[in-house]
Order: structure tokens, then C-alpha cells, then sequence
């Protein structure tokens, strides 16, 4: 009979960008669990030192990094180079909405450039510096949390939709380049989170939660997933194809 490893992250370095939150706390957890050190990231400072005080103990650190800002991506890079001497998995997951505002004549440009400079440039970076010490190694996994939305439109703001087609596109465009030195890319791209709305309104039964796409990170991340590159993991539970024309004029009138 087949079974799964017990650690399926036995000895491995990962990096989880915007890890003291959300998806990114629900991943660094199972990773640890799973037998990785992992280092996570973010600008709420607090909230990533209080993680790593819980039970998972010496597997988990934090670094403050601004993923929009190359100095402290580079000294999140080198610091964890120093720390374990290698960095086998970077998750780029740290992102922002920004302003909930969908009317194009409405939307400030300040608050267009603040979220791709975190969600579109922000990732390239992470995926840049994760590159400069995977490269040398032949080795390595890059992963993106992208969004249903980087494959459906008028569901979020213009610079929401546009940063996470863009990540996607990144992924896509890097699986190319770093195929040659057995680095993997992939994204995950997980839908809104439960709502009764949702979850009754429009009869979608199955929604995405923390540690769904915490478990897709897990399994991109592992050996098991060995030959998968270029891949948009869409976590939905089959939103895109059975609520196509979901909007949010429609969530709305629905109000
Ligand atoms: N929640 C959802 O429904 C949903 C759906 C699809 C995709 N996503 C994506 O999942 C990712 C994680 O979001 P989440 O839902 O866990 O939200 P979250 O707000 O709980 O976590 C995001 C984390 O990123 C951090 N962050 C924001 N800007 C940063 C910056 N410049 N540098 C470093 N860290 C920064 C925040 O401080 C926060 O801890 C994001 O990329 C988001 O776009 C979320």
C-alpha cells in the first residue's frame, strides 16, 4: 500500500511573505508540521513575532519585509542564506485589495500604484531574490498566492484583477526561464472567503478557507509535486465554472 510521508517537508527552508496573516499564517503552521523551517515575512510585526512564540517553537522565525521595497526582499534573502544556509521554497503570498472602490472614474492613482507595487512588483521581487540563491543551487520552489480572479473579471477592483493577472503571467513567464535549473513555479488561486451570501445566495457549496490553500502550498511544495511547473491551482470549489457572471453589481443588488 502507498502512503504519504509523515514530514513532507523533512529539512526544508521556506519563506512565506505575508505570513503573520491569513493564508500566509495558515501555510507557515502546516509547513512547520510538516517538518520544514520556515521564515516568515510581513510589515505587521506584532502579529509575526506572536506566531512564532506558539507551540512551533524554533521551526518558525519572523523578519520584517516591506515586499514592495528590493532592500528589505534582498535582506529577508540574504538573512535566511545566513540563518540555514539555504532557501529551498519562497512563497510570495503577502497581498492587499486596497480600496473596495469598482468604478473606474472613482479610483485614486495612488491607490492603483500601492497595489500592484505590493501584489504585482512585490512578488517579482520575492521571486527575483528567491532566484539569485536558487539558481547556483539547481534547485528550488517559487511558489505565488494569486486569485480566482486571475482568471475571471469584474468580481474585484481594476488594480486588484490586473495585479493578479499579472502574478500569474510572472509564473508563467519564470516557469520558462527556470526549468532549466529544476526550479518549479506555480501559483494558487483561492476564491473569496465564506460567506452566507455565497454560500446560499448563489448556491455554491464549497468555498475556500485558510488551510485549503495552505494544503495546495503544501503539496506544490513537496516532492509529490515534482513534476508540476507553470500551473494556476485554482482552490474555488468550482466557482469560476458554475458562477461566471458573478459580479460585484450583483453581490450588490443581492444586499
Ligand atoms: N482572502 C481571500 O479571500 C483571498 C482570495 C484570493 C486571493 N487572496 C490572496 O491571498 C494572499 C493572502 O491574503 P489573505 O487573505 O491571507 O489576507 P491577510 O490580510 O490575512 O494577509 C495578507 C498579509 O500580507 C501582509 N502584507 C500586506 N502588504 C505587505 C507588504 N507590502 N509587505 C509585506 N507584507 C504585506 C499583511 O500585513 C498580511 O499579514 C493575498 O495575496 C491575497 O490577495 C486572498
Amino acid at each position: 500500500m502507498l502512503t504519504k510521508p509523515l514530514y513532507r517537508l523533512k529539512g526544508k527552508v521556506a519563506i512565506i511573505t505575508g505570513g503573520a496573516s491569513g493564508f500566509g499564517k495558515s501555510t507557515a503552521k502546516l509547513f512547520v508540521q510538516h517538518g520544514a523551517k520556515v521564515i516568515i515575512s510581513d510589515v505587521q510585526d506584532e502579529q509575526g513575532i506572536s506566531l512564532c512564540d506558539e507551540k512551533v517553537g524554533i521551526m518558525i522565525s519572523y523578519i520584517h519585509c516591506d515586499i514592495s521595497n528590493e532592500n528589505d526582499v534582498k535582506n529577508l534573502i540574504d538573512l535566511t542564506i545566513s540563518k540555514h544556509g539555504k532557501l529551498d521554497i519562497m512563497v510570495n503570498n503577502a497581498g492587499i485589495f486596497g480600496d473596495p472602490i469598482m468604478p473606474v472614474l472613482e479610483i485614486s492613482s495612488e491607490n492603483f500604484k500601492k497595489v500592484f507595487e505590493t501584489n504585482a512588483y512585490g512578488g517579482f521581487l520575492g521571486a527575483k531574490h528567491a532566484a539569485r540563491v536558487m539558481i547556483p543551487k539547481k534547485s528550488g520552489i517559487i511558489l505565488f498566492t494569486a486569485s480566482v480572479v486571475s482568471i475571471m473579471e469584474g468580481l474585484t477592483p481594476h488594480a486588484y484583477t490586473m495585479s493578479k493577472h499579472a502574478i500569474v503571467e510572472l509564473m508563467k513567464n519564470l516557469c520558462v526561464e527556470m526549468g532549466q535549473y529544476d526550479i518549479r513555479v506555480n501559483a494558487i488561486s483561492p476564491c473569496g472567503v465564506s460567506t452566507p451570501l455565497l454560500t446560499t445566495g448563489l448556491g455554491v457549496g464549497v468555498l475556500s478557507q485558510p488551510l485549503d490553500v495552505a494544503d495546495a502550498a503544501l503539496f506544490l511544495a513537496s516532492d509529490e509535486a515534482k513534476f508540476v511547473s507553470g500551473l494556476n491551482f485554482i482552490i474555488d470549489g468550482g466557482y469560476n465554472v458554475t458562477n461566471p457572471s458573478f459580479s460585484m453589481a450583483l453581490q450588490k443588488r443581492l444586499a
